[in-house]
């Protein structure tokens, strides 16, 4: 025997779509938020680093005015300036008024140690030369220190160059205000923010040591370096997938880069994941359970008939088969053959074939084929109206005209139910001068109707005898009239005979006395 049947195929077959199906969309949720958290982290980058570069060009321009109010003021109160500078802005480490030839006018902090001496570091030798404003690049300043030098010129009323008023601006340092304002608090997971200068020089990064570093090899610099503000995937200089913010700082050259691995931002995605997963499962033990109950309803008519069918010699099994409920069409059909076929195997019908279902004088269905149908339709539920027919006063035609006579005449009525009946009626002669007719899904009254039709029909065509016969009929519904079958085939007996005694000629419905009659002399 098969440890396959249907039942775990069905249920083999919903659970691999359904699975295959979460699968799917599983897939789908996976690479939409891995997209979506991307591009989402480079916006949030680029947002960032645009923030910060606006930020840092608006604090460098506030340096510069602060420089350029000093240099404009008259020569003899720039002494004191550089105090007021040191100390009320914040702003710089160092200040200097420093005079044309190069020699310290006035410096604060370090004020009299300087004073008179000649500046050798390079901020101050290209503020020198360079007369204009000027943002250098970093470098190492006269204590040690890594610094960016502002400078502003300085020039007498009459136009002649003075000097220049420099601030110093330490990196790297808690106490430098470039340090201050880019702050300390991005970078977890690996993320990382810095500025560079014109030449890749790190100005700002949240590991001081590497403040002055040249930094390489990284496409985000590249880009900002260019004046390009966006964002992009990159490796940067150690090999790091980055997901890369970048802007620059307006006038000065520099950008500003903030980035974050690609895999500290995709870390969450598992999380989220198994969230997904969590979620769904609550939907999956009940859909697991309908899916099993479902497949035991579509299995059971069918297992019910291939377990029959396996006993199929027994004498219960026709009973067995009837009880099954095929509540689908397969189901149904292999049902009724089974029924059909059992027919056959126990004989009751002899052989099934047309010749013995059928009347040989008429054509018609006989009372076997009669029998067949009933318990076909019974088993489909199918109701039906029974209208039986009986000749008036046949005896009477065999009598007067003779048996072939008679035969004819049988013929001649059987011709006229066959035209006032549907292709899905049942007309059937029983024996002698007796008829039933089965008419399908047919009510009580659309059955008198028929049987009124049939009767006038009868008594208005000439028959073999060259005149008129007549005929009485019963009517009667199942399962209106009765539960049983049986019953309702009887009860379409006893409405005909009532209209045998009301006089021939009408139809009489099941249960009620007799109506309709027109009274045609038999031939
Ligand atoms: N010609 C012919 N006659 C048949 C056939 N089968 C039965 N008969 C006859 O049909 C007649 C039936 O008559 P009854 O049952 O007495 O009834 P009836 O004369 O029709 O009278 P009601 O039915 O009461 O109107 C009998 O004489 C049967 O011999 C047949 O195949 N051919």
């Amino acid at each position: 025997m098969h440890h396959l049947d249907l039942r775990r195929l069905i249920l083999l077959l919903t659970i691999t779509a359904t699975l295959l199906t979460f699968a799917n969309s599983f897939h789908a949720s996976y690479q939409t938020l891995h997209r979506q958290l991307i591009a989402q982290t480079l916006e949030a980058n680029r947002a960032y680093a645009a923030k910060l570069a606006h930020s840092t060009d608006a604090f460098l321009r506030a340096a510069q005015q602060q420089l350029a109010y000093s240099a404009a003021l008259l020569p003899e109160r720039l002494d004191a300036e550089v105090e007021r500078l040191k100390a009320q802005t914040g702003t710089f480490n160092g200040v200097f008024i420093v005079r044309a030839d190069g020699r310290v006018q006035a410096a604060a902090p370090w004020g009299v140690g300087l004073v008179g001496s000649v500046l050798q570091t390079e901020g101050a030798r290209r503020a020198l030369a360079a007369r204009e404003p000027l943002i250098s690049t970093p470098y190492v300043g006269l204590r040690g220190h890594l610094l960016v030098f502002l400078s502003q010129p300085i020039f007498a009323p009459d136009g002649r160059y003075l000097g220049y008023v420099g601030g110093a601006i330490h990196l790297g340092q808690s106490d430098g205000s470039l340090q201050a304002l880019l702050g300390n608090h991005y970078y977890q997971d690996g993320s990382q923010l810095y500025v560079v200068d014109a030449n890749r020089h790190l100005l700002h990064h949240q590991e001081p040591s590497r403040i002055g570093e040249v930094v390489s090899g990284n496409p985000a610099v590249e880009a900002v370096l260019r004046g390009e503000e966006g964002s992009r995937r990159v490796l940067d200089g150690t090999g790091i997938d980055m997901l890369a913010g970048y802007a620059p700082v307006a006038g000065t050259g520099w950008g500003v880069v903030a980035q974050r691995p690609s895999a500290a931002t995709l870390a969450a995605l598992d999380g989220l994941m198994l969230e997904i997963l969590l979620a769904a499962l609550p939907f999956f033990i009940p859909m697991l359970v309908a899916l099993w109950w479902l497949s035991k309803l579509i299995v059971r008519p069918l297992r019910q008939l291939a377990i029959t069918a396996r006993h199929w010699e027994f004498a219960s099994a026709r009973e067995q088969i009837r009880r099954v409920r095929a509540w689908y069409f397969e189901a149904e059909q292999l049902k009724l053959a089974m029924l059909d076929g059992l027919a056959l195997l126990h004989g009751k019908l002899g052989r099934l074939n047309q010749e013995n279902l059928t009347d040989p004088l008429t054509g018609l269905t006989n009372r076997r084929g009669l029998q067949l149908a009933l318990e076909r339709w019974q088993a489909q539920r199918r109701s039906f109206a029974v209208i039986a027919v009986d000749i008036d006063h046949f005896k009477q035609v065999n009598d007067s005209y003779g048996h072939d006579i008679g035969d004819r005449v049988l013929q001649h009525v059987s011709r006229l139910l066959g035209s006032v009946s549907r292709s899905s009626d049942l007309v059937c002669r029983g024996g002698g001068e007796e008829f039933t007719l089965l008419l399908p899904e047919t009510s009580l009254e659309g059955a008198l109707q028929v049987a009124e039709r049939l009767r006038g029909l009868i008594s208005h065509a000439p028959s073999p005898t060259g005149s008129f016969v007549t005929v009485s009929a019963g009517v009667a519904q199942w399962p209106g009239s009765a539960a049983s079958v049986e019953v309702v085939l009887r009860l379409a007996d006893e409405a005909l005979y009532r209209a045998k005694r009301g006089g021939r000629n009408r139809a009489v419905v099941a249960g009620q006395t007799e109506v309709g009659s027109e009274d045609v002399p038999a031939g």
